[in-house]
């Protein structure tokens, strides 16, 4: 599937955040979060999961997208976090 210039893919996406781990540039919430560690990560994808349920029963299909994007940057922030490469994951798709 090709997509237009300003929509991020999920790989395009995963390499931001990790050069943002790498540079570590001021006010990046990437690198606040991986700073907080694999624990409070680990909550925000549950909170973020939550709000996805909850979009999909309640809210609309935008709003309910838009949960799922922010839950799949918290996934990729793990990734990051334990050094896990969208390869690692596509492995078992
Ligand atoms: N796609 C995202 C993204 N999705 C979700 N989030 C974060 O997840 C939070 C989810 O929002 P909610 O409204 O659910 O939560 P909230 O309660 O308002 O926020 P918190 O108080 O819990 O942080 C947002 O506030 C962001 O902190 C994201 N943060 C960053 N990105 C992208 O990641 C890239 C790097 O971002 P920085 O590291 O911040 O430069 C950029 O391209 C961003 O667009």
């Amino acid at each position: 599937m090709r997509y237009p210039e300003t929509v991020k893919t999920f790989d395009q996406l995963y390499a931001e955040l990790a050069q943002k781990a790498e540079t570590r540039p001021q006010g990046s919430g990437t690198v606040a979060a991986l700073d907080a560690g694999v624990h409070q990560i680990g909550k925000k994808i549950v909170e973020e999961a939550a709000e996805v349920w909850m979009a999909a029963e309640y809210q609309s299909d935008a709003e309910t997208a838009e949960e799922i994007s922010q839950l799949l940057y918290h996934l990729q922030v793990m990734m990051i976090a334990k050094g896990i490469a969208p390869e690692d994951v596509y492995k078992y798709l």
